[in-house]
């Protein structure tokens, strides 16, 4: 007889990256890694791979929420992830279910571009996430041309990313981590704010083109923490630690922009012991 083990799960709400280095496939390989079990909603199909996105197929409205109440019909997740979401009507709708079910622990990271640049997201879809999602949020996860989008400053300096992450705070979500991937510097400083204090967390920058999927797993390795009950604080800590180790040892396929290794942390801890 086989023995039922109790285990804590993690929703995400994204698109698909055929590629296997972000969406959906970076959010379950992490969440994998973390040791939680892993469902997915699917907001749009896209024809991915490291040189760029080739096209996107969404997912038609109804598809959409009958996977959210077979989830929530059934499967209680212990926290939430909201990757691409594709259009405003579909954040309006999965604001719906959220709210519906009651889930909390809702990481919002709010998708827009692919790295080479092609869209994710609707710019009608940017006062619905607004409106709908960041209210709901636990924590919103933004990249810098994201948090400029959102709050229509530009981001050149210290100044104008605290005040960026204030705008943030004020349109609802209890965390913002403003990610500093997008700056120059040698060391990359992502931004913790929580209404109170300002902090940074801090890493030596890798000098890599293969950073496909960061932003993804970052926010899902947050996820994954939340899920497990984790403070905010002691989650966007471990997940800046997966990530650094991720990008650290990333993967060479592809031609373009590889993606980074999930798989990076749990082999070096084992190296290490
Ligand atoms: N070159 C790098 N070296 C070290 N850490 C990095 C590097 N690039 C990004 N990061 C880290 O990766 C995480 C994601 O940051 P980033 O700003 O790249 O997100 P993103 O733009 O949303 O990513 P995505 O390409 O998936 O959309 C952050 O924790 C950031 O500090
Ligand atoms: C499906 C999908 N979601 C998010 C990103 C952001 O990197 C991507 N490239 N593709």
């Amino acid at each position: 007889m086989g023995q039922l083990i109790k285990v804590c799960k993690a929703l995400t709400v994204a698109g698909s990256d055929s590629g296997g280095g972000a969406g959906i496939q970076a959010d379950v390989k992490t969440f994998q890694e973390f040791g939680v079990y892993g469902m997915s909603v699917l907001t749009a199909v896209t024809a991915q791979n490291t040189t760029g996105v080739q096209g996107v197929y969404p997912v038609p409205l109804d598809g959409l929420e009958q996977q959210l109440t077979s989830i929530g019909s059934d499967l209680k997740p212990d926290a939430v992830k909201t990757g691409m979401l594709f259009s405003g009507e579909y954040i309006e709708s999965v604001a719906f279910f959220i709210k519906k079910f009651g889930w909390s622990n809702l990481v919002v990271d709010p998708v827009m571009v692919a790295k080479g640049g092609a869209s994710l997201l609707g710019e009608e879809a940017l006062e619905a996430m607004k409106m709908y999602m960041l209210p709901l949020a636990k924590v919103i996860t933004p990249n810098i041309p994201e948090a400029e989008a959102l709050t229509g400053i530009e981001i050149t300096g210290d100044e104008a990313r605290h005040e960026a992450a204030r705008i943030l705070f004020n349109m609802g979500a209890d965390y913002v981590v403003i990610k500093g991937g997008h700056m120059e510097d040698e060391f990359v400083s992502d931004l913790v704010y929580n209404g109170n204090e300002m902090c940074e967390l801090i890493d030596k920058r890798v000098y890599t083109k293969n950073t496909h999927g960061t932003g993804c797993t970052f926010s899902a390795a947050v996820a994954a923490e939340l899920a497990y009950g984790k403070t905010m604080e002691n989650a966007v800590r471990n997940a800046k630690k997966f990530i650094q180790t991720a990008i650290e040892h990333g993967i060479d396929v592809g031609s373009g922009h590889g993606p980074v290794n999930h798989f990076a942390y749990r082999r070096i801890l084992h190296e290490q012991h």
